[in-house]
């Protein structure tokens, strides 16, 4: 099987985006929603964004955003990938997607198996979805799985990425069951809500990159 890439998300310091780029994430992600504890304004956000190289991608995570919001975060981040991770519509994403010539991925918070049923919707829309465990008070980052079975038959029409609550002593369970090209985590490589751990984030690459 070819190695899945890696999204390590919620990122807000040089040394955590240096030890996610050595460990060998593909995907380094930042968070623009305020109620969330890995919140960065658009000028950290742009300051740490310019660690990414050339060779990764920074990812720009949205959820619920304005208009005006989401113009200007991309205007000053100029994200490779835009990640909505809200309510927004397939005519939102595709707007954004066709307009602004960014990657475009939603995610897709799964409370039972039929919802996957749905994701057609996303089709011409999104370059990636990202299945996840359903919004709690928070869309996401809550450190929540869903059942990955429901994952691990499934004939995917769009790429895809598996999130929620993977951690590294879970990740290559993970992706045996699913099969996921990517995997994306926040909270499981945290030592306290926002506080991202070197450590954490090593184990999870050198996991996910042996499974
Ligand atoms: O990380 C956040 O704070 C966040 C806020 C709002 C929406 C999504 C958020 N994070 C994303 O949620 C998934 C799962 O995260 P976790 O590993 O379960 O903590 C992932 O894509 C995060 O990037």
């Amino acid at each position: 099987m070819t190695a899945p890439l890696i999204k390590i998300c919620g990122l807000s310091t040089t040394e955590t985006i240096e030890a996610s780029l050595d460990a060998g994430a593909s995907h380094i992600g930042f968070v623009h929603f305020e109620p969330s504890s890995r919140h960065l304004s658009l000028d950290d956000a742009a300051r740490l964004r310019r660690c990414v190289s050339s060779d990764r991608k920074a990812v720009l995570l949205l959820a619920n955003a304005d208009p005006h919001t989401t113009a200007t975060a991309i205007d000053r981040i100029r994200p490779d990938v835009v990640q909505f991770h809200g309510r927004e519509t397939p005519e939102w994403v595709g707007l954004v997607r066709q307009q602004a010539k960014v990657e475009v991925w939603k995610a897709v918070g799964l409370r039972e198996p039929a919802t996957l049923k749905r994701a057609g919707k996303w089709k011409g829309k999104v370059d990636r979805l990202l299945y996840d465990a359903p919004a709690k008070a928070l869309p996401g980052g809550n450190g929540e799985a869903f059942d990955w079975n429901w994952l691990s038959d499934h004939d995917h029409e769009i790429d895809w990425g598996l999130a929620g609550g993977l951690t590294p002593e879970n990740v290559a369970r993970a992706i045996r069951t699913t099969g996921a090209p990517l995997v994306d985590t926040s909270s499981g490589v945290e030592s306290a809500p926002g506080v991202k751990d070197v450590d954490l984030i090593r184990s999870f690459c050198e996991a996910a990159l042996q499974s």
